[in-house]
């Protein structure tokens, strides 16, 4: 591991015997071969092959994203950009969530900011880095850091982008689930309302190698809480899991495509035809890994509505989840939502 002080302190303790096997050949999992299981989606194809789309929602809950219109000179420079980020010191990130909408965090990002995992011991804790970036906010602060600002300006462009491509994606999503006409949709005046720009989020993490095979997760067994989350991943150290049929298979990087994931939101409003699916993120043992997730909610006050569950907005569904993971230390999600409850 180079670069030691950008590190949070616990995690250059263990990891710091590691940097001399750092070496770029012999890596096995970087994907040269580009099959992979995963279903294949063409942004300009969803009503042509609609069937396949329709598949990939409900067998998967994640499909790869081709032919999206994102340059890939911007997902590129996003990755360096988030690399170079990563890469100032500890005690400069930390101080940028003092001055900054952009928070910093390490450890958890469910139980948050900074500190709180310090005293869980060093193997309880995900090994993973990241900044929190609420998209609507962007324009309207100048971070001192110049790395940040610069950041900042990508990331603007980027969320146009990923605006576009969430909203396409949902409004196939409606018309084929035939929801077009449905209450829910009647009672708010647009799809938007559903797959709001003011409530995106964007999350930079970076996944920092470790070849201490008893050191647990990058990220632990989860689904997204989200309508969808669009994921540009390292196209070259692999480390996303995704759970199919009982099966953990490793989601490929591969270049100049995006990984869609249904979140629970997609789940309810689809009356659980859609699956949000569950995922994790493996420690790569060799190489740290950087990954940039969007994340889509409905906009503030949306209420989610179908057969299977009582009405809700996503904020509810947040404070619950906060609250079960304060309480129970996991979150339930959907089903504290379903009518049988
Ligand atoms: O880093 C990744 O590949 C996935 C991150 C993720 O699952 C999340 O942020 O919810
Ligand atoms: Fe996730």
């Amino acid at each position: 591991m180079n670069n030691l002080e950008s590190y949070p302190p616990i995690l250059r303790n263990y990891c710091h015997h590691y940097h001399h096997h750092h070496h770029d050949s012999n890596i096995d999992d970087v994907a040269q071969d580009y099959s992979d299981p995963v279903p294949v989606i063409d942004l300009e194809l969803l009503e042509e092959e609609k069937e396949r789309f329709e598949d990939a929602c409900k067998d998967w809950g994640l499909f790869r994203l081709v032919n999206h219109g994102i340059p890939l000179t911007l997902l590129k420079q996003l990755q360096e950009e988030a690399k170079e980020v990563f890469s100032m010191s500890y005690e400069t990130k930390h101080a940028t969530c003092s001055e900054s909408p952009i928070t910093y965090f390490w450890g958890t990002p469910a139980l948050t900011p900074t500190g709180t995992a310090l005293c869980r011991g060093p193997k309880n804790f995900n090994w993973v880095e990241g900044l929190d970036v609420p998209l609507g906010q962007l324009s309207k602060f100048q971070p001192q850091l110049p790395k940040l600002d610069s950041i900042r300006l990508l990331l603007m462009e980027y969320e146009t982008h990923l605006s576009r491509i969430a909203t396409t994606i949902f409004k196939v999503m409606m018309k084929n689930l035939d929801l077009n006409n449905n209450n829910m949709m009647m009672k708010q005046t647009e799809c938007c309302s559903y797959v709001s720009r003011e409530t995106g989020m964007v999350r930079m993490y970076r996944y920092p190698a470790c070849s201490d095979t008893s050191i647990g997760w990058g990220m632990e067994v989860h689904t997204d809480s989200s309508v969808l989350s669009i994921l540009n991943q390292d196209d070259q150290v692999s480390g996303l899991q995704v759970l199919k049929d009982d099966q953990w298979l490793t989601v490929k990087p591969i270049s100049n495509t995006l990984i869609v994931n249904l979140g629970d939101m997609m789940q309810a409003m689809s009356n659980d035809k859609y699956k949000s699916v569950q995922h994790r993120v493996r420690v790569n043992k060799e190489r740290e890994r950087i990954s940039i997730c969007y994340f889509v909610f409905p906009s503030e006050g949306a209420v989610i509505e179908s057969p299977n569950y009582k009405p809700f907005t996503y904020n509810e569904f947040r404070e619950q989840v906060q609250q079960d993971v304060k309480a129970l230390g996991y979150k339930v999600g959907l089903p504290r939502f379903k009518h049988s409850c």
